[in-house]
Order: C-alpha cells, then structure tokens, then sequence
C-alpha cells in the first residue's frame, strides 16, 4: 500500500532521513520506534509532503507521492494525527470533528460522525465542550476522530501515547486495534516502543534517519538490542 524507496531528507544542511526504506501493508498495523532526534516525524512529515523528500521514492497504491503538495497527498485518504495533538483549542468536539470532514460530503459528515462518537463515547459526552479544556487522553481521542472523519484508508499517528496515563494508552491502543479491523491501515510512530510493538504486526527502527532493523512486532520484542536500547533491558 505504501512504500518508501531509499528516502533522504535534509533541513538545510543537515541531513535528517538517509536513505530509507520501508512498506506498510494493506490492513496492517506498522510501528515505527525510535530515540528523540531518530527522525521518526521527519519520516511521516516528509510523507505527508512537508518537508519534501530530497532523494528517493514514496509511493501510495503505486501512485508517486514525492513532489505533491500535501493538500493532494491528505486526498488521496491518508489520514494524519500529529505529534502534540495540535486540535483546534478554542473550538468545540463538535467543531473539532467537523473541520476533519471538510472534504466529504454532508451524508458522509453524518455516517463517520456516528460511528467515530460510537468509537469514542466520551466525546459525545464532551460534544459542546471546547477542545482546549478536555484532558490529554480525551483530545488525543479528540485528534483520532478528527482524522477518521475522513474516511483514511491509511491512518498516520506521531505518538499517540505521549504524555497519556496507561489506562488511557491501552483505551488508544484498543482503538487502533479496532480500527485495523474495519479495514483502516495504521502506520504508528511511537516511542513507546513496548506497547506499540505489541499491538504491531511489524515493526522498523529507526536510528540517526537510518532503519537498522525489522521484523514482527514478536521478533522485534524478542530482540536483545532492542530490549536493551528501548525496552529498558
Ligand atoms: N524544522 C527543522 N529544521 C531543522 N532541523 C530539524 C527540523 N525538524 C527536525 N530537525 C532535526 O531532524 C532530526 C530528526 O528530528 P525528528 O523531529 O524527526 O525526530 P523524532 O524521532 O521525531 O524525535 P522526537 O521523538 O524527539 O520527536 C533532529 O536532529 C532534529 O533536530
């Protein structure tokens, strides 16, 4: 479904990505781990097409992302929640779920915000309460809907887990879970490499804007290197 094909990227001088590559699989959860600084958000930042690849190749369904605009690239149902959250503070849920479903139309509005309140219960209850004022895990949640009232088919998340409650990450978690099944592809950028590698069917890790392993979710968990350098040994 996606693949990146010797991928570099560069911030001015500095060089962030070197040459990766990797595939996300239709229907599967991918995670990617990394230390801060790995490059993990310039990866899923230069697919989203800012910043633009300076080598290499990113295609989506066969189609060559690198060098469209990211307003084409969100069109094509790629789907991002970024690091941060970044919902709109000082509007409501309500508002919040609706600037997510700007490209569909009004009866499609209707059906994907059943069913993201169906998935997120909390934010039904919360539908009036601007974005701001809701609690981490509530505007992560928030983010998610968001994102899924367009319809992805490929759904893009700069770790979720940040800064949330345990209870919370598994309540996230689960989410995606139930998400693969009804057919949305997950590619996860997490620093929570434990859980995120659990939930994955495969993992990359990314170190210095180089992939230096992968494998399964299992086999990376089983990984000593990995065990030692993002499990806490
Ligand atoms: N806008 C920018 N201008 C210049 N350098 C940047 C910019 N954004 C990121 N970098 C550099 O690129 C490298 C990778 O950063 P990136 O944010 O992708 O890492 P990350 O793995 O997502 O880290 P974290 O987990 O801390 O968010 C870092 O060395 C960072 O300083």
């Amino acid at each position: 479904m996606l693949t990146f094909d010797n991928v570099s990227t560069c911030y001015g001088k500095i060089q962030a990505l070197h040459g990766v590559s990797l595939e996300v699989r239709e229907g599967e959860i991918v995670t990617l781990i990394g230390a801060n600084g790995a490059g993990k958000s310039t990866l899923l930042m230069t697919l989203c097409g800012t910043p633009r690849a300076s080598a290499g190749s990113i295609r989506y369904r066969g189609e060559e992302l690198v060098g469209q605009d990211t307003a084409a690239i969100m069109r094509k149902g790629i789907a991002v929640v970024p690091e941060g959250r970044r919902i709109f503070a000082r509007l409501t849920v309500e508002e919040n779920l609706a600037m997510g479903g700007f490209f569909a139309s009004r009866e499609e509005v209707e059906a994907r915000l059943e069913r993201v309140l169906e998935l997120f219960p909390r934010l039904a209850e919360r539908y009036a309460q601007r974005g701001g004022t809701l609690s981490g895990g509530e505007q992560q949640m928030l983010a998610i809907g968001r994102a899924l009232m367009g319809k992805p088919s490929l759904l893009l998340l700069d770790e979720p887990s940040l800064g949330l409650a345990p209870l919370v990450i598994r309540q996230i978690f689960a989410i995606l879970e139930q998400l693969r099944t009804e057919g949305v592809t997950v590619f996860l950028v997490e620093q929570n490499a434990n859980q995120a590698l659990k939930l994955a069917d495969r993992g990359y890790v990314l170190e210095n804007g180089r992939i230096v392993m992968h494998g399964s979710g299992e086999e990376l968990l089983g990984d000593a290197r990995v065990c030692e350098a993002y499990l806490g040994g």
